[in-house]
């Protein structure tokens, strides 16, 4: 990514109503306004010969003045746009005009899990086993590809029209050679782990963390370690100070307890989870109506 001349801060970005893929002789017309997310400013793009419309990140090359921040994007394309699954986000391309760059990702049209959770708190056992299941469908497919997510959180599980759950923003992933324990990681996880916070070295185990965080959100409506301050919860996450409500089945809670295990080598690998008992102990959907975003729904 080539270096743009610097600009003053915090001003939206300068993005044109028609955006040109140079490389690829594609014309996108820009469209609403879907959110931002660190550097990133989201749209809706149509693709103006195929008129498919997708989801647009525009980064203004004004913010990736340092060669660290250009080298963290480039390593988020590269790995994402190696991945292809049902649950996980598709990126289609990449690329650049003088002031920004460009991501064209699988457009998610019914927003992510955090807005479900805000508007639902807790939902049923079978809408949480029918979400969870789709994201360790993704994990799986991740660890099997030695590719840790390491940002795993309810923004970034991603809706389509028909709810599938789309696992999306690669911004903190990374690959893993051998046995290697990663020593750092730049920036900061939603669901943090402790070896995270102990700076113990990481590896596999924080997406099995943080999809624990996810399934007991799902469940009982609050995250596991909420606090009023960070400090706070970063002190019950070292502690590992937690409570699962006793109306949890014991499945549920069983599941929960071994993926929020303190020691990271305890907890069930994604393929394990997959398999728990947690997945047939009850009724799981295949599929989920639109109703879902808004109310409890009525399984037949
Ligand atoms: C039609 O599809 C969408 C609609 C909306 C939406 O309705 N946003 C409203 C816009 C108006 N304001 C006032 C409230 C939010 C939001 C997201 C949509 N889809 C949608 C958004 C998507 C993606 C796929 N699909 C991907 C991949 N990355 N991003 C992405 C990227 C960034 Cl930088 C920021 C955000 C917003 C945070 C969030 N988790 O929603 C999202």
């Amino acid at each position: 990514v080539s270096k743009a001349p610097p600009r003053k801060e915090k001003a939206p970005p300068e993005v044109p109503a028609l955006i040109t893929d140079k490389e690829r002789n594609t014309i996108y017309e820009k469209g609403r306004f879907l959110g931002k997310g660190g550097f990133a400013h989201c749209y809706e793009l149509k693709n103006r010969s195929t008129g498919e419309i997708v989801a647009g990140k525009v980064v203004p090359k004004s913010m990736l003045v340092k060669q660290y921040q250009r080298d963290k994007m480039t390593q988020e394309v590269q790995i994402h746009r190696e991945l292809s699954h049902p649950n996980i986000v598709k990126l289609f391309n990449f690329f650049e005009d003088p002031l920004n760059v460009y991501i064209t990702l699988e457009l998610c049209a019914r927003r992510s899990l955090m807005e479900l959770h805000k508007r639902r708190r807790a939902v049923t056992e079978p809408e949480a086993r029918y979400f969870t299941h789709q994201v360790v469908e993704g994990v799986l497919y991740l660890h099997d590809l030695r590719i840790i997510h390491r940002d795993m959180k309810l923004g970034n599980l991603f809706l389509n029209d028909d709810l599938v759950v789309k696992i999306g923003d690669f911004g903190l992933a990374t690959t893993v050679d051998g046995d290697e324990r990663k020593k750092t990681l730049c920036g900061t996880p939603n669901y943090i782990a402790p070896e995270v916070l102990n700076k113990m070295g990481h590896s596999f185990e924080v997406d099995i963390w943080a999809v624990g965080c996810i399934l007991y959100i799902l469940l009982f409506g609050q995250p596991p370690f909420e606090s009023k301050s960070l400090e706070e919860t970063y002190s019950r996450i070292r502690h590992n100070n937690y409570t699962i409500p006793s109306n949890a089945t014991p499945p549920a809670a069983a599941l929960i307890r071994r993926m929020l295990d303190p020691e990271p080598t305890r907890r069930p690998t994604a393929k394990q989870v997959h398999r728990d008992i947690f997945f047939k102990s009850g009724f799981m959907p295949t599929r989920l109506p639109v109703s879902c975003l808004t109310m409890v729904p009525k399984f037949g």
